[in-house]
């Protein structure tokens, strides 16, 4: 199968007077893993819903390939969403669920059921297929979700939230099985999260929307390590958002070098400990940089206790050139 681009142009999502999605426009490469990433309310949601097809797009086109999809039905776009609560049919045994969409189709039972089975294998759950819903999982209802959006053949699977209903470690190791399963079966993945460490650990590209607009889009550790804007900064995590005289500046906390008072350094900033806060290989020190602001700096856990500072202490801050990207406001 060969797998097409997906490109939004100027697309549009306007709720009555709400405008949830404000004229985005993004190429999602073929075969990619791409995250969109934001907080409540950015329109994330409504966006991957208008790839779906499950809501009707204001202004401006998707493009699948050559084709424009903009307004197809939902089964004939070549996408498949896999939602946030599962939705499985709870009085249907896992395999009927699975092979649904293709009785919908009119694909004979034998056929269909075989079908179903290879997706339940392919996500490891061919031992549950005679259960219901009921009988299993959160992780388990996942893997059959999946598994029925699967089937289909989609050139793109979207995914609203996918690990959010689970626990922690069942979330870090879903993960992990999604990223495989993208990569064994070579389509595209389009998820939908608000979580950064799901986005920095999953995405060939991440698509921050904050707004009703995209922020900023990039690979992982270009979004992480060159953030834009101040929003970006902030809400991927891991910077100080400073206050200079050229404006507002980001530098990564684990690059910021600290030193004690009196200790000769090509200082930029001098600073007071606030606050600090054992994270286990790593500690995060919190500081008052004055009119520069609130700071924080990540330390290797070895290098802090080898020379730990106390609260109320004067340090000096400095980092590398390099490391500092201006922001816009
Ligand atoms: N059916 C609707 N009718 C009216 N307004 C809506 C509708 N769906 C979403 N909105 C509004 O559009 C904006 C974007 O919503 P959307 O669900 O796309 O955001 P989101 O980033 O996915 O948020 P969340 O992470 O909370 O799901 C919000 O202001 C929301 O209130």
């Amino acid at each position: 199968m060969t797998v097409s681009a997906l490109e939004l142009v100027s697309v549009t999502k306007a709720y009555g007077e709400t405008v949830a999605v404000n004229a985005i426009t993004h190429n999602f490469a073929s075969g990619s893993y791409s995250c969109l990433l934001g907080p409540s309310g950015c329109g994330k949601s409504s966006t991957l819903r208008m790839i779906a097809g499950h809501e009707v797009v204001t202004e401006g086109d998707i493009l699948l390939g050559s084709a424009n999809i903009t307004d197809l039905p939902p089964a004939k776009r070549g996408t498949a969403m896999m939602f946030q609560n599962y939705a499985l049919f709870p009085h249907l045994s896992v395999v009927d669920n699975v092979a649904f969409s293709q009785k919908m189709q009119g694909v004979e039972r034998k056929t269909r059921r075989a079908r179903a089975m290879e997706l339940l294998e392919l996500v490891h759950m061919e031992a549950y297929s005679e259960r219901v819903p009921d009988q299993l999982s959160g992780g388990q209802q996942q893997r059959v979700a999946l598994a029925r959006a699967l089937v289909t053949e989609p050139q793109i699977l979207l995914l609203d939230e996918p690990l959010s209903a689970l626990d922690p470690f069942l979330r870090t190791r879903m993960r992990a099985e999604l990223k495989k399963l993208q990569r064994e079966l070579g389509i595209s993945f389009i998820h939908v999260t608000h979580s950064q460490d799901e986005a920095l650990a999953l995405a060939d590209d991440i698509i921050v929307m904050n707004n009703a607009v995209i922020e900023q889009s990039g690979a992982p550790q270009q979004v992480f390590n060159a953030p834009t804007s101040e929003f970006v900064a902030r809400f991927i995590g891991g910077h100080n958002v400073m206050k200079t005289d050229a404006g507002l500046m980001a530098v990564r906390t684990d690059r910021v070098e600290m030193a004690r008072s009196g200790e000769s350094t090509g200082a930029a900033l001098s600073a007071t400990v606030r606050d600090v806060e054992f994270l286990g290989s790593v500690v995060n020190i919190s500081l008052d940089g004055g009119a520069t602001g609130d700071l924080i700096a990540t330390l290797p856990d070895s290098r802090f206790f080898d020379q730990p500072v106390e609260i109320g202490e004067s340090v000096f801050l400095s980092w590398k050139a390099e490391d500092a990207h201006h922001l816009a406001a």
